[in-house]
């Protein structure tokens, strides 16, 4: 048989098992408030990088943060493969600025977080030069916060919450407050971190560029209270592909459209 006719190798793989999502799930910030979101379905599969995107306020963090386990659902399930993750500690967040405490250097920033795993002295050091390193940061260790670039900041933040080890990553808007090139140079470092670590990584974004670039799939958040309209499967990744890809292109159309309209940043 030619090489690449094994059917074997072309057979389709079995979806992926489902670590992380709620069903029919509702939240509200106080009792006698409308909810944020009501009759919500979201899930995530093992390894998948899924984009949650929509309108200002509309409670993407808000989704977030009960994913995370932050904000207890009011009604509804949370699911979480305990099996897959290995415990809630394998469940890590990135929020939008780097929240580095001003006090302790980036070595110490990145330790806190490992606190309590049970690792010894010598460990945690190896861990925290994996994880630095990971994101290009080795020589950073004993560096302050506050000599950081905003950049430099998240890097720092990404690589706190890769030290545990979690199979589970939700990121809240990680790169909106840095530049474009650094934008980008970060894009290139998650995709290559998540190809490598086999992430789930739920990232949300308003930004409908960055989500159809980064994802293998789309969700749109939309209404009050809000719910997931619209799921958009995405194809092969290209840096230029919303532009040169027809279908891609159609793709963030269609998102943009369930956004009700508005473009979204970087489109
Ligand atoms: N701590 C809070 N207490 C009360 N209401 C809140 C709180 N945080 C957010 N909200 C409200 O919940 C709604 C959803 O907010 P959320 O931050 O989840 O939206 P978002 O989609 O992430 O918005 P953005 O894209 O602007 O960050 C908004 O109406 C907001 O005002």
């Amino acid at each position: 048989m030619e090489a690449g006719l094994n059917p074997q190798t072309v057979k389709e793989q079995p979806a992926r098992p489902i670590v992380l999502g709620v069903e029919n799930a509702s939240y509200s910030y106080r009792k006698d408030a409308a909810p944020v979101f009501s009759g919500l379905d979201l899930s995530l599969r093992a390894g998948e990088f899924v984009s949650l995107v929509g309108g200002s306020g509309v409670g993407k963090s808000t989704v977030l943060r009960c994913l995370a386990g932050l904000l207890p659902l009011d009604g509804g399930r949370l699911h979480l493969d305990v099996e897959q993750v290995e415990g809630s500690r394998r469940r890590s967040v990135v929020f939008q600025d780097s929240r580095l405490l001003p006090w302790r250097t980036v070595g110490e920033n990145i330790a806190y977080g490992i606190e309590g795993l049970g690792l010894s002295k010598g460990e945690r050091s190896d861990r925290i030069d994996e994880v630095l390193s990971l994101v290009n940061m080795l020589g950073y260790r004993d560096r302050w916060p506050s000599d950081l670039s905003g950049g430099q900041s998240q890097r720092v933040g990404i690589a706190r919450a890769l030290a545990v080890r979690p199979k589970i990553v939700l990121m809240d808007e990680p790169f909106s407050a840095v530049d474009a090139l650094t934008r980008r140079h970060l894009q290139e470092e998650l995709l290559g971190i998540w190809s490598e670590r086999e992430l789930a990584v739920l990232f949300v974004t308003h930004d409908i560029r960055e989500a159809t670039y980064l994802s293998d799939r789309v969700l749109v958040m939309s209404g009050s209270p809000a719910m997931v309209v619209h799921d958009e499967p995405m194809g092969r990744r290209s840096r230029n592909r919303i532009h040169e890809d027809k279908a891609q292109e159609a793709a963030a159309g269609r998102i943009s459209a369930a956004m009700g309209g508005t473009d979204g940043e970087g489109i």
